[in-house]
């Protein structure tokens, strides 16, 4: 079996071990590393998984997963390098890291793959999308998208849109859950108790969601089709548009794709 282990389990380190987990994957077969020891053993306690340092990592598994934030990768990869086999599979979950860097600080010939994937990996359903670095063949891009694909679905893109997939799919549920915070706040101010109107927005969410992806319907004709001649909902659409909030999405997702290329550059020659 193939051994992954997952350098820095924080947030997307987590979800991607417990979504492995889930998906059937046995615990001896996933190592992880993490700063803090408190931290360390609250992991091993709830998923039964073992806690090593970076040099036995990247010795022992055969992929090995960086997921530090963007900012910490400079120290974890003077760790790495001195340590790392012939041969390994480096995958980058991080936003914004090109492959060129790694295989600048890794040993001459590292296959890299740049991964980015987002937090509901940790119920099965993330949007991973896959780009692989100089020296990824196809057989290192199927293995990753069989690993991925057990916790949600693969694309694969050239890496020149990972920064723009960064914005749309990466950061993509803190903009849904953003709105469904807001829709919730509505319901307070309607007068509708708290978990009532959580419910009923969380819901609503899931339906929609559903028939986005299995009605196979095209939003705007799902959106026409709630919306009522002097009805209800286009007296709402016509606030949204009035407060530009299409434009601001628009904005919204530029500017994390700008955020993306900028974390990038910090780590140019
Ligand atoms: N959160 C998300 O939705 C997504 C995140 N990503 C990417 O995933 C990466 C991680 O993000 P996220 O999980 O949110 O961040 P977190 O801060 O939650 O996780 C990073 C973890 O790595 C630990 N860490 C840092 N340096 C080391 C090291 N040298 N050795 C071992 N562990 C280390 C951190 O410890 P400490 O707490 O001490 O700093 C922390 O626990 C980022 O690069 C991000 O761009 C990609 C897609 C989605
Ligand atoms: O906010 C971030 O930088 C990370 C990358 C994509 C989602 N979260």
């Amino acid at each position: 079996m193939t051994t992954i282990a997952v350098l820095g389990a924080g947030k997307i380190g987590e979800s991607l071990l417990s979504g492995l987990l889930k998906a059937g994957r046995a615990p001896a077969d996933l190592l992880f590393t993490e700063r803090f020891a408190t931290r360390a053993a609250d992991l091993t306690k709830t998923y039964g998984i073992t806690h090593v340092d970076v040099a036995t990592a990247v010795q022992r598994a055969d992929v090995i997963v960086v997921a530090v934030k963007p900012q910490d990768i400079e120290p974890l990869l003077d760790e790495m390098a001195p340590n790392l086999p012939a041969g390994k599979l480096v995958v980058s979950l991080c936003a914004g890291l090109p492959t060129k860097l790694f295989e600048r600080r890794l040993p001459e010939g590292t296959a890299v793959v740049r991964v980015m994937p987002n937090t509901p990996m940790l119920v099965g359903e993330a949007m991973s999308a896959i780009s692989g670095g100089a020296h990824a063949e196809d057989a290192h891009l199927d293995l990753v998208e069989e690993l991925l694909g057990s916790v949600g679905k693969v694309v694969r893109v050239p890496e020149s849109q990972q920064d723009a997939v960064t914005a749309l799919s990466g950061s993509g549920p803190a903009y849904f859950f953003y709105l469904v915070e807001a829709m919730i706040d509505a319901g307070i101010l309607l007068g509708i108790p708290r978990a009532t109107a959580a419910d009923l927005i969380v819901q609503s969410a899931v339906g929609a969601a559903a028939m986005l992806r299995e009605g196979g319907g095209h939003p705007v004709m799902l959106r026409e089709a709630v919306t009522s001649p002097a009805g209800t909902t286009i007296a709402g659409i016509r606030e949204l548009e009035k407060h530009g909030v299409r434009a601001a999405l628009i904005d919204a997702i530029e500017a994390a794709r700008d955020r993306s290329v900028e974390l990038g550059r910090a780590h140019e020659e």
